[in-house]
């Protein structure tokens, strides 16, 4: 008998909550919207009085025998997305069978020792993405550590992912409080950071909570964990991309989106705060880059269903790029 109220207690108790989700979803239908408005805001015109390299010129430190796939899609990601010139800093062993996927990469064999060489493209290259495809090699992550040094010290933005987090990881320091780089960690690499930093686990309740404390314990570096919806704060605010994609997981997916944030980026921050509404232009960058990679997931597997590869998904790049920001 005394559970009757207490069964209505809980129905009153959900309905308010259901209330609360469905409000909430509205709602971030329309900051989505708002938000891919200002990532519209941020995309240079195409102009004929532009010369080669003024709308980016990106390089992808990442490659090793192992991994070729993965800097090659990071690289070729941020050419479709509209860079011009898209570098990789890469493992000898790696450089011949990177320039055979495509003749439309500059590709330097120069992995480990590649300090000296890298600092002398620094000059010339608007972003770093580093680490897809890299491997975890000690003295290797040495050098990356200078590289991300030098690039500090230049001013240049970076995005870090894959094994470039595992260097975080081992050393936060390295760019703790660097305004222009943005990490872009899958679960598992959340995971390990987050110890790393806060040194406990993911409250996996409360993953806006866990992204703004990391971030802010980073000194406002801006996160971008991946996953089924994507969660992406600088310390004061936190986005979420819920762009619909597919269930489809195939590996790949993560570099096309660290290679097009590094060209959205550099075209967010030579855009400015004026263009993005006071928002961080990083952050509006991250939700580009989110909302395009999950748009060109979706519409491969609308074409390939469970045989879509990144390949796949690389191919929608131009399409799913018009439908969200050239309507
Ligand atoms: N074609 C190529 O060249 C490609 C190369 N790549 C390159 O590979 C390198 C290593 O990168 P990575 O992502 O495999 O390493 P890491 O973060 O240690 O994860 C490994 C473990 O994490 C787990 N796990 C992952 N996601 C999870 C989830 N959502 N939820 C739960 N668990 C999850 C999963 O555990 P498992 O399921 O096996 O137990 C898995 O074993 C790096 O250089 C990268 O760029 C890739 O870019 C792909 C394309
Ligand atoms: N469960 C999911 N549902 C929908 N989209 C997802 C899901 N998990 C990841 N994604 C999307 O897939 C893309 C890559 O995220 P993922 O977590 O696979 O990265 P990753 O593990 O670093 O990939 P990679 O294989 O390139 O290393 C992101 O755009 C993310 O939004
Ligand atoms: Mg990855």
């Amino acid at each position: 008998m005394a559970l009757n109220p207490r069964c209505g207690a809980i129905r009153a108790c959900r309905r308010v909550l259901e209330r609360a989700f469905s409000l909430r979803k509205v709602h971030s239908i329309k900051d989505m919207e708002n938000t891919l408005q200002l990532v519209r805001n941020i995309i240079p015109p195409l102009s004929s009085t532009k010369h080669k390299g003024q709308d980016g010129r990106i390089g992808v430190v990442g490659g090793c025998q192992e991994y070729t796939g993965a800097p090659y899609f990071a690289a070729i990601s941020a050419l479709k997305v509209g860079a011009d010139l898209s570098h990789v800093f890469c493992a000898s062993a790696a450089a011949p069978v990177i320039k055979a996927y495509s003749p439309e990469l500059i590709v330097h064999p120069v992995l480990p020792s590649a300090v000296d060489e890298v600092e002398k493209w620094l000059p010339r290259l608007h972003a770093l993405v580093v680490g897809p495809g890299l491997g975890r090699d000690d003295v290797l992550l040495r050098n990356v550590q200078g590289i991300l040094e030098a690039s500090k010290a230049r001013d240049i933005p970076v995005v870090i992912d894959a094994d470039g987090l595992w260097l975080v990881a081992q050393q936060p320091a390295l760019i703790q409080g660097y305004q222009k780089a943005v990490l872009t960690p899958n679960h598992m690499e959340f995971s390990r950071l987050y110890d790393a930093v806060l040194r406990g686990p993911v409250d996996s309740d409360d993953r806006h909570g866990s992204v703004l404390r990391l971030s802010q314990a980073l000194g406002n570096v801006t996160v971008v964990q991946k996953g089924e919806r994507d969660i992406l704060s600088n310390g004061q605010q936190v986005l979420v991309c819920s762009q619909e994609g597919s269930s489809r997981r195939c590996g790949g997916q993560g570099d096309l989106l660290s290679g097009s944030l590094g060209v959205l980026v550099h075209w967010a921050l030579l855009a400015g705060p004026e263009k993005t509404n006071g928002s961080s232009p990083l952050l509006v960058a991250a939700f580009g880059a989110c909302s395009l990679t999950r748009q060109c997931n979706h519409q491969a597997f609308q074409k390939h269903g469970r045989s879509t590869t990144t390949s796949d998904m690389i191919a929608e790049v131009g399409a799913a790029f018009r439908k969200l920001f050239e309507t």
